[in-house]
């Protein structure tokens, strides 16, 4: 049976018919619409479950209520091979909560793919990763009871005890190439962005450079980002580091399978 490292990862209580399969809530091809790769053609694999709760998900279905199918290894691979692209995200929810993506990941590298995690840099796992595209998650993604989008506020203390593993981000800046890609909902939140990359850098024995850092605006739709987008590309000025757009938001909106 595959094992989750987190229990409360997936509330559904159905399981798979094999050992070799991932809990996935959708399958699609796209552009890459977030950092360094954004505009590159993707086939995108998102995985069911997280160990976080960011009140601005804009996966709900992957953390807040998880929905999925599960796959076969076998059948994600051949659903990828589909698509005439040669890099593949795989991102969820938490990707790397699943032993799974392990497997997953070498065949894709075994296979000639680019690959690209989107994780939130809590979990390290060793695979085939040419790019570990790190979100770690700011105080600002907390749900407390103002803005948890159930209203009470129940994950909050789990979200802040977790959210940040300086040891396992700085695992993997060593051993992938890397970007490290912040949300950002307000200028406030750059005193602990500058905090944190201090404090990762202690940690690694690679150089990150500063456009190796990206600031991300919040917002799951074109209205939303309408109100950050320009604050944050200010931001990226002031501090030196890099911007990155959301481009399938600017493109396609909030429209599923973008
Ligand atoms: C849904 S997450 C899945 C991967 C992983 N759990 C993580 O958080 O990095 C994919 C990316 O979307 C970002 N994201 C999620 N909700 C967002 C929002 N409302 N505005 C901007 N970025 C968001 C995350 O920070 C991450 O970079
Ligand atoms: N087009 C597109 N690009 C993306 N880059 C990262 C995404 C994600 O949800 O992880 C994402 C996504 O959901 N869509
Ligand atoms: S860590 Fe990623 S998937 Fe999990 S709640 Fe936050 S944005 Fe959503
Ligand atoms: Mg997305």
């Amino acid at each position: 049976m595959p094992v989750n490292a987190d229990t409360d990862a997936l509330d559904d209580e159905s399981s798979p018919d094999s050992d070799n399969a991932l809990p996935i809530n959708e399958l699609f091809y796209s552009l890459q619409g977030e950092g360094k790769l954004a505009g590159v053609p993707t086939v995108f694999v998102r995985t069911s479950g997280c160990n976080l709760r960011c009140w601005f998900c804009d996966s709900y279905h992957t953390s807040w209520e998880p929905t999925h199918a599960w796959m076969d290894i076998d059948d994600i691979i051949s659903d990828i091979e589909d698509h005439d692209a040669n890099h593949v995200v795989l991102t969820g929810g938490e990707p790397m909560i699943h032993d799974e993506c392990v497997e997953l990941l070498d065949r894709l590298g075994e296979r000639g793919y680019h690959t690209t995690v989107e994780t939130n840099g809590t979990i390290y796992r060793d695979a085939h990763i040419d790019l570990a595209s790190i979100s770690p998650k700011l105080q600002s993604s907390t749900p407390t009871a103002e803005c948890d989008p159930k209203g009470d506020g129940d994950w909050a203390e789990r979200h802040e005890e977790r959210r940040i593993d300086i040891d396992a981000i700085a695992e993997m800046v060593d051993a992938y190439s890397s970007q490290l890609k912040f949300v950002v909902t307000d200028p406030e939140d750059m005193a602990e962005i500058e905090d944190m990359i201090a404090r990762i850098r202690e940690a690694t024995e690679k150089q990150i450079q500063d456009d190796d850092v990206l600031l991300m605006p919040e917002g799951m739709t074109r209205d939303e980002l309408d109100d950050t987008r320009e604050t944050v590309a200010e931001l990226a000025m002031e501090y030196g580091y890099r911007y990155t757009p959301r481009l399938h938001v600017d493109l396609w909106n909030d429209a599923p399978g973008t």
